[in-house]
């Protein structure tokens, strides 16, 4: 399989606070990965060192089979798309001559900006000055810059964190086109339904230390209950175990037409969270 960022033993220390504590895990191309983790998890600082901003105090990082240490290239710009808090607009350009800048940055054909807009649905504000756009207009502008080239790899912290449930739905289906022609992303949230709608794979960090990594499909599972509830037509809720001996139960509600809906009791990510670390996750 081939990785687009390989963690080997990573470690972090600020001053005498250990912000990250052996960071080992891989990110496989194409993967959509998410790094889930309450505030002052190391969510950030991971990122940081992942895009060079930062370096590890031991181990190393590979991402796109180098190292980031040792090793970062001019390329690596083009190859890249990172969006963290740093806006990296200039606030009295308009969103559209901003990303005019990168296309010149990145060689790009102007077209492009028209397709970015689109997704991230500011098609409308394209020509409004980036210091009078809303917060969430903002981080939907400082998306499509992260985006505008296509890179190989997207990083992304906290992509949706200002956003409204409508915009947040938008961004989700352009990560999804993205990463369907050939972006591997890597983003940071305390969003649970975020990772859910998008991941495919999630890590949860807690106090710099990974304490889970699967898919969110295989965690629900693993961590589920093992039972299901029965809801009657009377708006009664029944709890069975999932067992064959429950299976003339439910056939008799079933004969009776006394069912109005059935579901399993899988926990959401945010309760495996919970049960693991003892702490909510916002
Ligand atoms: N430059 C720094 N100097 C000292 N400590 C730092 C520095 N940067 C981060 N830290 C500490 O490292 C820990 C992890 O911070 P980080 O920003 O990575 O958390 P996070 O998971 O991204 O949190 P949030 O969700 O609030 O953004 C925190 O305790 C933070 O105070």
């Amino acid at each position: 399989m081939e990785y687009s960022i390989e963690v080997n033993n990573v470690s972090k220390v600020f001053s005498n606070y250990e912000a990250l504590k052996n960071l080992d895990f891989k990110v496989a191309t194409g993967e959509i990965f998410g790094f889930l983790g309450p505030s002052g998890a190391g969510k950030t600082t991971t990122i940081k060192m992942l895009t060079n901003q930062l370096r590890p105090t031991d181990g190393e990082a590979l991402v796109l089979g180098r190292s980031m240490a040792r090793n970062w290239k001019d390329d690596f710009q083009q190859r890249m798309g990172v969006l963290t808090d740093n806006s990296a607009l200039y606030e009295r350009l308009s969103v559209y001559e901003n990303l005019k800048l990168y296309c010149d940055l990145y060689d790009l054909s102007y077209s492009r900006i028209e397709e970015a807009l689109e997704m991230v649905n500011l098609e409308d504000t394209g020509k409004k000055a980036v210091g009078k756009l809303s917060k969430g207009m903002t981080q939907r502008a400082m998306l499509a810059r992260a985006f505008l080239h296509a890179p190989e790899l997207l990083f992304l912290d906290e992509p949706t964190s200002a956003l409204d449930p409508t915009n947040a739905a938008h961004i989700y289906k352009s990560l999804r086109e993205l990463n369907k022609k050939g972006t591997t992303i890597f983003l940071t949230t305390h969003n649970m339904h975020e990772a859910e709608t998008l991941c495919d794979r999630v890590a949860f960090l807690d106090h710099g230390k990974i304490q889970l990594l699967d898919a969110p499909q295989k965690l629900r599972r693993r961590f589920a209950d093992n039972t299901m509830t029965i809801e009657l037509t009377t708006g009664k809720k029944i709890t069975l175990d999932n067992v064959p001996e429950n299976a003339k139960k439910m056939y008799a509600y079933m004969a009776d037409e006394q069912v109005a809906s059935v579901h399993t009791n899988e926990p959401t990510l945010g309760d495996i969270f919970v049960k693991l670390t003892g702490r909510e996750l916002v």
